[in-house]
């Protein structure tokens, strides 16, 4: 029995897959590599490069790997972005993954866990929030992961399929053990840019409003680190082998930092000084986004490992250092065919 990961070459989806590993799952990825590194697959993973939408591909992994779960990270994830280029997200979050799951009934998958977000409440005047506050995504990344949570409920009554809808709120820090993190390129992502920031890739950081009904006037989040979330994802996998049910689950800690809490600790952990520049809203952006994660402990038994602000821009900064070292490796290297052993291990 194997695990498909799609967007397993990305920031979440390669914690996942060294998630899987580390508890002897069989993992193969499916990543069109359009944000993701292929060097970020764990070579014990069969890495295949392409896109999510190609059902030809789709039914040839099928057909050669025994795939009983699908965990569909693949898809486009800023926020500003998507009110920038609103049918591009429409296209790659919700018709994309309504291709892929197509396939995924169509080859036979019983079980499917998807990256929804808490985008998908938009305004929160509940904190924290639970799952059954109504959807009103305000922007179109939240449209776009409202639809896929809605299609796979219909898909799920229809179908013996089942599956898990997790909606992330901040996910920020990286693989305690070094492995992975985030290397995306041009982030926008507060934790990241805050962390090139403290290391010098960065002049500085622009708050966006200090104007906010909050103790400090800026925005507040509740992050999650990365391994907390993929523990919960390997937890929702069991559940639905075992017949669990359906979910759809907060995944957050219930308590939340401001944008200046979270540029302090990233100072705290880095031992540098951040020039931060106070500057006027981001279109979008909502005030305070905090998760009510009561359910996903009482159905997962989810014990968070890594509940810590200070831990998350550490195991940030252990990455970011890393990720210099590996970048300047890589420049260096860059005119030899030395990685062309990688490609050895891609294909269906
Ligand atoms: N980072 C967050 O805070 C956050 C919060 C909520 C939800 N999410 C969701 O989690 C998922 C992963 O986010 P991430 O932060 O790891 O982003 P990421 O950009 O690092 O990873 C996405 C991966 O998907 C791949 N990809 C994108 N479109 C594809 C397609 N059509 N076919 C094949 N591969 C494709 C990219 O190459 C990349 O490797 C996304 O769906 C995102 O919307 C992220
Ligand atoms: O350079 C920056 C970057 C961000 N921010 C602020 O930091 C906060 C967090 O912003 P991010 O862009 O890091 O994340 P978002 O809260 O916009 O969105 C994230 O969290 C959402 C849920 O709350 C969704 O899950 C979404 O997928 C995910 O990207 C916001 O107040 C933003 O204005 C800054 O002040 N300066």
């Amino acid at each position: 029995m194997a695990v498909l990961v799609t967007g397993g070459a990305g920031y979440i989806g390669s914690h996942m897959v060294w998630e899987l590993l580390d508890h002897g799952e069989d993992v193969v990825v499916l990543d069109r590599l359009s944000t993701g590194f292929s060097w970020a697959v764990p070579p014990e993973a069969r890495l295949v490069i392409g896109d999510i939408a190609d059902q030809e591909l789709m039914k040839t992994i099928l057909r050669r790997n025994d795939i009983d779960s699908i965990i569909h990270f693949a898809g486009s994830a800023v926020v500003p972005e998507s009110l920038a280029d609103p049918l591009a997200y429409y296209e790659n979050n919700t018709s994309k993954s309504r291709t892929l799951i197509e396939s995924a009934v169509r080859g036979g998958v019983k079980n499917f866990i998807f990256s929804s977000t808490a985008a998908v409440y938009g305004m929160t005047h509940s904190d924290p929030v639970p799952e059954s506050y109504r959807l009103a995504p305000e922007t179109p990344y939240g449209v776009s992961k409202m639809m896929t949570e809605l299609m796979l409920r219909d898909v799920a009554r229809a179908h013996e399929f089942h599956y898990a809808a997790l909606r992330y709120f901040n996910v920020a820090g990286s693989d305690p053990r070094g492995r992975t993190g985030q290397s995306t390129k041009g982030a926008t992502h507060l934790v990241k840019v805050a962390v090139e920031a403290a290391l010098g890739k960065r002049s500085r950081i622009e708050v966006f409003g200090t104007d906010y009904p909050t103790h400090d006037g800026t925005c507040i989040r509740d992050f999650i680190h990365v391994s907390d979330l993929v523990a919960a994802h390997r937890l929702a996998l069991l559940h639905l082998r075992s017949g669990g049910g359906n979910l759809v689950a907060n995944c957050g800690y219930g308590h939340g930092y401001s944008v200046l809490d979270l540029i302090e600790a990233v100072q705290r952990a880095s031992g540098r000084s951040i020039e931060v520049h106070l500057g006027p809203r981001r279109e979008g952006d909502m005030p305070c986004v905090i998760a009510d994660p009561t359910l996903l402990k009482s159905t997962l038994n989810w014990v968070p490992r890594y509940d810590s602000i200070d831990t998350i821009a550490e195991t940030s900064i252990a990455w970011e250092k890393a990720l210099s070292k590996r970048n300047a490796i890589w420049d260096a290297d860059s005119q030899d065919s030395s990685w062309a052993g990688l490609t050895g291990r891609i294909g269906a």
